[in-house]
């Protein structure tokens, strides 16, 4: 390998969080390839004005700008959350990796376990899937809608206008703030956003050398894992803030995949499995989510027009 090379340009949003996973994944990746590797800082539109990203429709805002930065060039590649990720695909664009993922769960963050909040506690979450799961655990909650960054939702809770915030396991641990955790939720009780806790590295389609170089960090089980579970939120039609959970993992060599709707008061559930080999992770995420539609998924999830596919 050579290294006279100009270091790769990698595209990051400036948060904490995005540069804590973006320089793990440089350092991951000037090991493989032995080539340097440089944070290039991106200021989204949505970073600029809190106004405009509720206007340009949530997290793809950040997404679609990093990916404008490596179509035009000024980045090689970019590192995102992969939850964050349309499901679909972006035209001139490759996911050249998907690194091993992180853990997939929600955490609850705050002084108490939530069997141990007070009735009718104020929990606060942004999150449509997490609503549904937390109402059905605890139908006596009160769900505050909640945005801005981790460190901004466990502030409200330090500040007792919250009793509790639900957040990312993943990303406590990038920002450092695993001491706000006072429960991690099993899959069971709450199912993890497709893709939650794993990255995604995207380049330019017409470069596939340098897919090549940033596929030396890719784990082949987690990148089956996201495609089956992201495949479920495709075929259901939903978007990031719809509430479907999807988690696939492999064990004894067999894909698991877990998915559910749930409707926005907790009350009624639609939830399926399936296993099946890795090689087949899209046939089998397909498969279970038109089983779910089978089973009423799209009225769970409110009046959408389901395209067939
Ligand atoms: N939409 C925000 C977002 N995107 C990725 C993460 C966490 C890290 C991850 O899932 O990889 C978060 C914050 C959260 O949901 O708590």
């Amino acid at each position: 390998m050579s290294t006279d090379r100009a270091p790769l340009r990698l595209g990051t949003r400036k948060s904490l969080m995005a540069t804590t996973q973006s320089q793990l994944v440089a350092d991951a990746l000037s090991q493989r390839t032995g080539l340097a590797v440089e944070l290039v800082g991106v200021t989204t539109q949505g970073d600029v004005s809190k106004a405009l990203l509720a206007q340009m429709g949530g997290t793809g805002v950040f997404v679609s700008e990093l990916r404008d930065r490596v179509l035009s060039g000024e980045v090689d590649f970019a590192v995102h959350s992969l939850k964050d990720l349309p499901t679909g695909a972006a035209e001139g664009i490759t996911l050249a990796a998907t690194p091993r993922r992180d853990d997939p769960r929600d955490a609850l963050c705050g002084p108490a376990k939530l069997a141990d909040l007070p009735r009718g506690a104020r929990v606060g979450t942004g999150s449509p899937r997490r609503v549904a799961q937390l109402l059905a655990l605890r139908p006596d909650l009160e769900v505050v809608p909640i945005r801005g960054n981790a460190d901004t939702r466990l502030g409200k809770v330090t500040s007792g206008e919250l009793d509790a915030v639900v957040l990312a396991y993943a990303g406590l641990t990038r920002i450092g703030r695993l001491e706000a955790v006072a429960e991690v939720f099993e899959t069971e009780q709450m199912l993890p956003a497709p893709g939650q806790g794993s990255l995604a590295l995207e380049c330019r389609s017409d470069r596939p050398e340098l897919a090549g170089l940033l596929g030396t960090v890719d784990d082949a089980a987690t990148r089956a894992a996201v495609l089956a579970e992201r495949t479920v939120l495709a075929v259901l039609e939903a978007g990031c803030s719809a509430p479907v959970g999807a988690y696939a993992a492999e064990r004894e060599q067999e894909l698991h995949l877990t998915a559910n709707v749930v409707s926005s008061d907790g009350t009624r559930q639609i939830r399926l499995s399936a296993r099946g080999h890795r090689d087949e992770a899209e046939r089998l995420g397909r498969d279970l989510a038109h089983r779910m539609l089978g089973l009423g998924a799209d009225q769970l999830m409110g009046e959408r027009t389901i395209e067939p596919r």
